[in-house]
């Protein structure tokens, strides 16, 4: 069993930070369990263009308000405390937070590390050592 905190892993290599939002990453694929789990906070009035190639990705906001708009079909949806959105098609999207949100996170594969969007937008895919 692995219990952790979020006080433990804040300031560490686990707790990453890039453009609007910063995830504290408890869970991590070098953790060995086949997803890892994040805490993600995004800061209020921005718009963050998201796309996850090689991952799926589950979203369970917890706090904050905004709206998720899929550029891959151009609908856009409400985002409040409770909806889930899960990427399981790799889709382009967009999140504009009105205010700030905080949200759980689930990738499969795990990300194993410090990943963030590459130059092609995406997290590439690196291998657990
Ligand atoms: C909501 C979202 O995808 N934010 C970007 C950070 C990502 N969720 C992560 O936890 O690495």
């Amino acid at each position: 069993m692995i219990v952790r905190t979020t006080d433990e892993i804040t300031g560490t290599e686990r707790d990453v930070a890039a453009g609007h939002w910063r995830s504290k990453r408890i869970v991590l694929g070098g953790d060995r369990v086949g997803f890892s789990f994040h805490e993600t906070v995004i800061e209020p009035g921005t718009v963050n263009e998201f796309h996850y190639a090689n991952h799926v990705e589950a979203v369970w906001l917890v706090e904050g308000e905004g709206t998720l708009l899929d550029r891959e079909t151009g609908v856009e949806y409400p985002l409040a405390p409770g909806t889930m959105y899960l990427l399981d098609g790799h889709e382009r999207h967009t999140v504009t937070t009105r205010t700030r949100m905080r949200m759980l996170c689930v990738f499969n594969p795990p990300v194993v590390g410090t990943e963030v969007h590459d130059e092609n937008g995406v997290y590439p895919l690196v291998a657990v050592d």
